[in-house]
C-alpha cells in the first residue's frame, strides 16, 4: 500500500496523529524534499521522532525512477511524506496513478497546506483567491513573464493571486527577491507593478512573520528564514484592510 501522509507547516509535530500513527508502523518510509520543506526538523530529527529510517527523494527520484517507492508499496507499508498536504501544489497524483495502474491500493492522510495558512495569517478571503503561480529564479537568457500576466488577470476579476516562491537545493527565494523579480516582470510588460504586496514567512512557527506594503517597503523589510510566500491582493474589502491593519502593518 502507498500512503500520501502531510507533514503541515513548520516541525515533526505538525503532522497528524493518523499520520503519525501510520509513518511508525509503515515498513519504508520516503520524504519528499524538494516541493515544500519543514524548516523546523531536519531528517535526523524526524528520524529520531518517527523511529525510523527515512529515505530523502529529488524530483528525479518520484517523477523519473519511482520504482523503489512502488516496489516498497507492492511489498507493504510505503509513507510517502511531503510537507504541507501532499496534494496541494505538488505533482504527486502522477505517483499515485501509476500506483493504481499497478494495482497497489493507495490512500491519503491529509495535512495543513500553506495554502489555507495564508487565509488565516493574512486575513484574506480563501474564495477571493484566483490562479496562483510560481515565481522561479530567473536563469541564463531565460527570465518568464507569466507570473506578472496571471496576477494582472486576476486582479482584472477582482482576485487575489498567491506566489509561491522558488526552492533550490541551496537556496530559498525570498518574499524581497520575489517582489523584485514580480516588479521586474511588470516593468518588461510595460505595465505599473501592483500597488500592494503581502509577504509571509515561517507560517505554522510561533512566529510567523506577516507584513503588507508597497513594494519598495517589502524589498527593504527583513523577512527572517526561509519558508517564504507572497500574496498580491486585489482590491481589499473592509474586513481584509482592517486585519491587513491590526496583523501586518498596513
Ligand atoms: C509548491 S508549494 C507546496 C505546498 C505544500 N504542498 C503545502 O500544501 O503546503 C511550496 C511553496 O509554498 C511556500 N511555503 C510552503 N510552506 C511554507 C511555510 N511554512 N511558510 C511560508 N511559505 C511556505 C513556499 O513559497 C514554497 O516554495
Amino acid at each position: 500500500m502507498l500512503i500520501f501522509i502531510g507533514l503541515g507547516l513548520f516541525d515533526e509535530r505538525d503532522i497528524s496523529i493518523k499520520g503519525l500513527e501510520t509513518v511508525k508502523s509503515a515498513d519504508r518510509v520516503f520524504l519528499e524534499a524538494y516541493t515544500s520543506r519543514l524548516m523546523g526538523a531536519d531528517t535526523a530529527r524526524l528520524e529520531e521522532y518517527y523511529g525510523k529510517e527515512v529515505k530523502v527523494l529529488y524530483r528525479e527520484d518520484v517523477e523519473n525512477n519511482p520504482e523503489d517507492i512502488l516496489i516498497a508499496a507492492e511489498n507493504g507499508t510505503a509513507a510517502f511524506l511531503t510537507a504541507g498536504d501532499p496534494m496541494v501544489s505538488t505533482t504527486h497524483s502522477d505517483l499515485r496513478i501509476r500506483a493504481e495502474e499497478r494495482g497497489i491500493e493507495t490512500g491519503i492522510i491529509h495535512g495543513a497546506s500553506i495554502q489555507s495558512a495564508i487565509c488565516g495569517l493574512s486575513g484574506l478571503q480563501n474564495y477571493r483567491f484566483g490562479k496562483s503561480c510560481s515565481v522561479p529564479y530567473p536563469e541564463k537568457g531565460w527570465f518568464p513573464l507569466t507570473p506578472a500576466e496571471t496576477i494582472r488577470s486576476n486582479m482584472a476579476q477582482g482576485l487575489h493571486t498567491l506566489v509561491y516562491l522558488d526552492i533550490k537545493p541551496d537556496r530559498y527565494m525570498t518574499v524581497n527577491e520575489g517582489v523584485e523579480l514580480i516588479s521586474e516582470m511588470c516593468k518588461r510588460r510595460e505595465e505599473e507593478p501592483p500597488e500592494l504586496f503581502v509577504g509571509i514567512a515561517r507560517a505554522g512557527s510561533d512566529r510567523p512573520v506577516v507584513r503588507a506594503g508597497r513594494g519598495p517597503d517589502l524589498i527593504a523589510y527583513d523577512f527572517g528564514g526561509p519558508l517564504q510566500i507572497l500574496i498580491v491582493p486585489a482590491e481589499l474589502h473592509m474586513m481584509e484592510e482592517e486585519y491587513l491593519r491590526v496583523f501586518a502593518g498596513l
